[in-house]
C-alpha cells in the first residue's frame, strides 16, 4: 500500500506512575523492592496513526505517536489494574533475572561449548546520547570486548552503517554486521583464504541491489525533514535512520508524516522503530536474526550442538536476534534496559556499564578455567 494516509483513532492507555526512589536491597532483583500498590490511573487518549507506506504483501505500516514515545522494545504495560508497576518489574526480573546474578548458570551452559559473543552497538557498549556522532564508547569498554574477542569469536551486530560502527569500536578482530546485519565483514587475516591482513573482505551484503535508492531515500528525506528543528538523517548505507530525539514531541507526528510522503514512491521499503528512531530499510526477509545466523554458519557451527550464542542487546531489531536463539533452542539473549520490556531475551542487564562488568567476568572466568590459554 503506497497511499499516505492519516488516521485518528481513539484509545484506552495507562498512565503509570513514576517509582518512588527506594533503596535498593535485594541482591537478586537489582530493581526496588515492592511498595505499596499506588494502581493505575486510567485515561482516554488519542492516538494518531500515521500510515508511512509498507511493502507489497507485508500490509499497511502505520506509526503511532505512542509507538514513537515508547522506547524499544515496547515497555510493558500491566494488564490488569491489580498489577502494580513494581510487581510488573519484580515478575519481569524472575523470567528476565540478572546476567550478573545468573553468571554461574551462564557458565555452567557453556561447559563443552564454544561460546560465540554477538554484541549490538549503540546502548549496548555505548551509552545513549543526543548526538549519534558523538556515541563513542569507553577505553575500558573497548579494552573489555578486545579482551572477550581474545576467547570467544565476537561479532558486532548493528544498525549503524558498517564503517561508521567499525570506526567507533576500531578493533579489527571482530565480525561486523553493519546495516541491521545486511552488510557482513569478517575480521581481518582471519577467515581462511577469503582474507588477508589489511583488505577486509565483504562476506555478505543480501541487500546490495537497494544501495542506489537508499542513498535516493536519504537526500529525499533530508530535504523533507530540514525544516523541523532537531531532526537529523543518518545515511546507514542499506538502510537510512531518522532520528527524532531532539525533535519537540509536538512536532513527532508532522515528521513521520514527511517520512511518510516519501515512502509513497518506494513500496520496496520498510519502517522499524528504534529508540527514538525510524529506521527504513529494504522489505528483504532479513534482519539482525538473520545475520546470527549467518554468522554461526561462517563460524562453521552451522548445525553444532558444540556452540553457545550469547546476543546482548538494547533495541527493537535486536528482538530479531533474541528469536532466533529461542527457536533454536541454542544460547540465549540479554536485554539491556533499566524498565521491563516485552522481549525473547533470557537475562538482562540495565547498562553498559553492567553490559561492560558482564564481559570482564567472562574473561576472568575463561582465563582461570583455561590457565590464561587464548583463542588462536
Ligand atoms: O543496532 P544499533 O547499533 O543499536 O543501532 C541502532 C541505531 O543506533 C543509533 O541511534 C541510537 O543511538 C544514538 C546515539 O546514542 C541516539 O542518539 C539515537 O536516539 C538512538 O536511536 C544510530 O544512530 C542509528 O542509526 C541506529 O539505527
Amino acid at each position: 500500500m503506497t497511499t499516505q494516509n492519516v488516521v485518528v483513532q481513539e484509545a484506552v492507555t495507562m498512565a503509570v506512575p513514576p517509582p518512588a526512589a527506594v533503596p535498593n536491597s535485594s541482591p537478586m532483583f537489582p530493581y526496588p523492592p515492592p511498595r505499596a500498590s499506588p494502581g493505575y490511573a486510567r485515561k482516554k487518549s488519542f492516538l494518531k496513526m500515521v500510515d508511512i507506506g509498507g511493502a507489497p504483501n507485508s500490509g499497511r505500516i502505520f506509526v503511532s505517536l505512542e509507538s514513537m514515545r515508547a522506547s524499544s522494545p515496547t515497555h510493558l504495560k500491566a494488564p490488569t489494574a491489580l498489577l502494580t508497576d513494581d510487581d510488573d518489574r519484580l515478575s519481569w526480573m524472575r523470567d528476565h533475572p540478572s546476567a550478573l546474578n545468573m553468571f554461574e548458570e551462564i557458565v555452567g551452559m557453556s561447559k563443552g561449548k564454544q561460546i560465540a559473543m554477538f554484541l549490538d552497538y549503540d546502548g549496548t557498549l555505548s551509552p545513549i546520547v543526543d548526538d549519534p556522532e558523538v556515541a563513542f564508547m569507553s577505553e575500558a569498554m573497548r579494552e573489555a570486548v578486545r579482551d572477550v574477542a581474545q576467547y570467544f569469536p565476537t561479532a558486532i551486530v548493528s544498525g549503524r552503517c558498517k564503517d561508521k560502527v567499525f570506526g567507533f569500536v576500531q578493533l579489527a578482530e571482530l565480525y561486523y554486521a553493519g546495516s541491521h546485519g545486511m552488510d557482513i565483514q569478517g575480521p581481518e587475516a582471519s577467515i581462511g583464504s577469503k582474507c588477508t591482513r589489511g583488505s577486509k573482505s565483504v562476506l555478505f551484503q543480501p541487500a546490495s541491489e537497494f544501495l542506489l535508492m537508499i542513498d535516493e531515500v536519504y537526500k529525499a528525506l533530508v530535504e523533507k525533514t530540514k525544516a523541523i528543528p532537531g531532526a537529523k538523517v543518518e545515511n546507514n548505507r542499506f538502510c537510512v535512520s531518522v532520528h527524532f530525539r531532539c525533535v519537540d514531541e509536538k512536532r513527532w507526528v508532522g515528521l513521520a508524516e514527511q517520512v511518510g510522503s516519501v515512502l509513497k514512491g518506494y513500496p520496496k521499503l520498510r519502517v522499524t522503530q528504534g529508540r527514538k528512531v525510524l529506521e527504513i530499510r529494504p522489505s528483504i526477509k532479513w534482519d539482525k536474526g538473520k545475520a546470527l545466523e549467518f554468522l554461526l554458519d561462517s563460524l562453521g557451527f552451522a548445525d553444532s550442538e558444540d556452540v553457545l550464542p550469547v546476543y546482548i542487546g538494547d533495541d527493537r531489531t535486536d528482538e530479531d536476534a533474541f528469536k532466533v536463539l529461542r527457536e533454536r533452542g541454542q544460547g540465549f539473549g540479554i536485554l539491556v534496559s533499566k524498565i521491563p520490556k516485552d522481549t525473547s531475551a533470557s537475562y538482562s542487564l540495565r547498562e553498559p556499564l553492567e553490559v561492560m562488568e558482564f564481559l570482564k567476568r567472562l574473561v576472568d572466568w575463561k582465563r582461570v578455567s583455561t590457565k590464561g590459554r587464548a583463542r588462536v
